[in-house]
């Protein structure tokens, strides 16, 4: 296979799926988010909720009530999300804690910091992410599409998955978000070649880690629904939206991109919706295993309903990152 062969299929095929994303966005009503009740005395955490949707979504939660914690790699962005949500929320329980997703040593560190604060943890949203950076390695080796987008939240989830289960009750499930995209159905999921390390298409990349989000959270259904915890865990599409995500585009991208964004895509607090509505409503209290979009329940790539590969995939993921597989516990099998 040559090296063209191997970067075109991917890229086109992400440009397409963004280009029907955003004629489905255009020819859908707008989804707008309900009132929720107040969600006071909730804890939540959210990766990357200093910028972007993340912000957009702590920013709702705490109006709502919620205790927010902002995970994020950018100290000074964080601070400065906790001082103007405070300001404009005037709920004081909004708290900044560094946690750079693209190391397993300061995500391990976070959640030590987290759980010597002793509270409890309800909602658990995994926002954070990069697209189409060059190629490049996290902290620990990985591709960073894979290691920060998808291994970053998923040793996340499982070190905070005791705290979750502690928190959940039976007319009141936590709740694990995670945020995906529509390039996941396109995505392609070699398990022998997760590290892109043959031809690396940042394209093909991203909508990979995309894909292993949904495969993840799916098998994370599993295992709550076979345990009977008080817990769930959903995938959120966002749709097309206008965030500084599209930094790293070439600049004939960047070009289209600003002419079009302001009519085509949809605001930062317009693609929180559906994350917010996850998070809050009591709509979805007690059902997980979904893949929502424009606040509703959709179907994800027929590819992610593969079980033999979310086993496979959270197999290997427990290796990588040295955590306990949770799932080979014999009640499930
Ligand atoms: N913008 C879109 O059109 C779109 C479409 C589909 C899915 N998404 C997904 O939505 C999520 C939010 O993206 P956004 O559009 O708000 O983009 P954004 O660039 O505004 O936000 C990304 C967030 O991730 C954080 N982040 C990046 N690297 C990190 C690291 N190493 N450690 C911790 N945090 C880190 C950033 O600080 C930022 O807060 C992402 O997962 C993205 O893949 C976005």
């Amino acid at each position: 296979m040559s090296l063209w062969s191997a970067i075109l299929p991917p890229l086109l095929r992400v440009y397409a799926a963004g280009v029907w994303a955003l004629l489905v966005q255009l020819f859908s009503r707008h989804f707008a988010l309900p009132e929720f009740p107040s969600q006071h005395g909730k804890v939540a955490v959210v990766t990357g909720g200093a910028k972007g949707m993340g912000y957009c979504t702590s920013r709702h939660l705490s109006r709502l009530g919620m205790h927010v914690i902002i995970a994020s790699n950018n100290e000074s962005e964080g601070q400065e999300a906790v001082r103007t949500i405070r300001e404009e929320t005037l709920n004081e329980k909004v708290e900044f804690i560094y946690c750079d997703l693209a190391s397993m040593k300061s995500i391990r560190k976070f959640v030590y910091q987290f759980k010597a604060k002793h509270l409890q943890l309800h909602v658990l949203i995994n926002n954070a992410g990069v697209m189409l950076v060059p190629k490049r390695k996290t902290v620990d080796g990985f591709e960073e599409h894979f290691g920060l987008n998808y291994l970053g939240h998923f040793l996340l989830t499982n070190l905070l998955l005791e705290t979750l289960k502690e928190s959940g009750r039976q007319d009141c499930d936590a709740r694990v978000l995670t945020v995906s995209s529509a390039t996941h159905y396109v995505a392609e999921l070699q398990l022998h070649e997760l590290q892109n390390s043959c031809y690396y298409s940042s394209h093909g990349a991203y909508a990979q880690s995309k894909l292993a989000l949904v495969l993840f959270t799916y098998q994370l259904q599993h295992h709550l629904t076979a345990t009977r915890c008080h817990v769930t865990a959903n995938v959120v599409d966002p749709g097309v939206v206008n965030t500084e995500l599209y930094k790293n585009l070439n600049w004939a991208g960047k070009v289209i991109k600003w002419m079009t964004a302001w009519f085509f895509f949809k605001t930062p607090e317009e693609g929180a919706a559906t994350a917010i509505f996850a998070a809050a409503s009591p709509e979805l209290e007690g059902v997980g295993g979904c893949y929502l979009h424009n606040g509703k329940r959709t179907k994800s790539a027929d590819i992610s309903y593969d079980e033999d590969l979310q086993r496979k995939l959270w197999v290997m993921s427990c290796k990588m990152t040295g955590v306990h597989d949770v799932t080979s516990s014999s009640h499930e099998n």
